[in-house]
């Protein structure tokens, strides 16, 4: 088995430094810059220490050598580096490692990889762990979704290190919808612990936030207990309570009316834009994403945005 990781951001980082302490790997970016001579990737990850098992190249047809593939770009750039670099892909476990929903298409990475590369195998690893957490060898668990089971058990096996312990399951719809929304209900608590509303605002909006993400799974036909797992209900709790995260950072700016790093990713931005198209579209009430989308465009302030949510009709837990 070899594993190649393409993106040589936080978290591609994270998982090529985990990964190498068990077998040699490989981490591809566009521009290495001096991470091969100084073995570290001061940019995004600094203060972890390459192992001597991972290489570090520019050379895609290299690094397309290995048999799984780990896809560690932004959700937004994911078609096009698929669609760049298609002939170099086909046939291979591509492993998407990134969180959010196509703005433009609706549909998560795994539906990305199987439109762009029809004959790979198509899986995703998700769930609750920083990238600083995984580069340090802390113990952390995550979820490999693959359609194929028999696929997925064998990325199972071959992705679980010594402190990265991987769960799986067939529902990539679940597991995909759980890594984006979560990002989308941390902007929203971010937003309320940032404008000074309380951490019991931040619980309401916590639980409401995965009656949300439940209601477009369901609608989806993902599997509940998928959302009630690591991918979901795991990486809501870390994200939205962990500065940590760059999308609470990013709630907190907003609803402390502060201004935000516009290069920084935050995938819950984009994000909440689509599956607020996406709720319009099929019905769904999702009135937190409709928030969160509604204050990213400046349609609102934190304390309308909250006043929205609190005088809506009464209802049913
Ligand atoms: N950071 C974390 O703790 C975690 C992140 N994730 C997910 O991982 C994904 C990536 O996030 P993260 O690593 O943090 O992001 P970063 O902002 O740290 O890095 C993004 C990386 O993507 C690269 N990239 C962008 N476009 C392309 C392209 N067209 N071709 C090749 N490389 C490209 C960038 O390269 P360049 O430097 O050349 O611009 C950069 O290295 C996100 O979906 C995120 O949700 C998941 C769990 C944890
Ligand atoms: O997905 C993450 C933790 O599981 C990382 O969160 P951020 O992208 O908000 O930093």
């Amino acid at each position: 088995m070899s594993v190649s990781v393409l993106g040589a951001g936080a978290f591609g980082t994270a998982l090529a430094i985990s990964l190498a302490r068990k077998a040699p790997a490989t981490l591809w970016a566009r521009q290495v810059g001096e991470m091969a001579k100084t073995r570290e990737n001061s940019k995004r990850l600094p203060g972890c220490p390459f192992p001597d098992a991972l290489t570090v190249t520019e050379d895609l047809t290299a690094a397309v050598q290995a048999d799984i593939l780990l896809l560690a770009v932004p959700m937004q750039k994911l078609r096009d580096v698929l669609e760049t670099h298609a002939d170099l892909l086909k046939g291979k476990h591509l492993v998407a490692c990134c969180k959010g929903i196509e703005l433009n298409s609706g549909v998560g990475p795994v539906m990305v990889i199987s439109q762009t590369i029809p004959d790979a195998t198509a899986a995703i690893l998700t769930g609750p762990s920083f990238a600083a957490d995984i580069a340090r060898g802390l113990p952390t668990a995550l979820t490999l979704a693959c359609a194929d089971a028999e696929a997925g058990a064998y990325l199972q096996e071959e992705l679980t290190t010594e402190n990265l312990r991987l769960y799986r399951t067939t529902d990539t719809i679940g597991a995909e919808l759980g890594g984006a929304l979560k990002n989308v209900i941390a902007i929203a608590s971010g937003a309320a612990i940032g404008a000074g509303l309380g951490e019991s605002a931040r619980a309401a909006l916590m639980t409401r936030g995965y009656a949300e993400m439940q209601r477009l799974a369901a609608h989806l036909n993902a599997e509940p207990t998928t959302l009630a797992g690591l991918s979901g209900f795991g990486d809501l709790t870390l994200t939205c309570t962990s500065e940590q995260s760059r999308n609470y950072r990013l709630g907190q700016s907003l609803g402390a009316g502060r201004a935000f790093d516009a290069d920084t990713t935050v995938e819950g931005a984009a994000t909440a834009r689509a599956v607020d198209a996406l709720a319009r579209d099929a019905g769904l009430d999702m009135p937190i994403t409709r928030a969160v989308a509604g204050l990213l465009d400046q349609e609102l302030d934190v304390a309308t945005a909250m006043k929205s949510l609190l005088t809506r009709p009464l209802k049913e837990e």
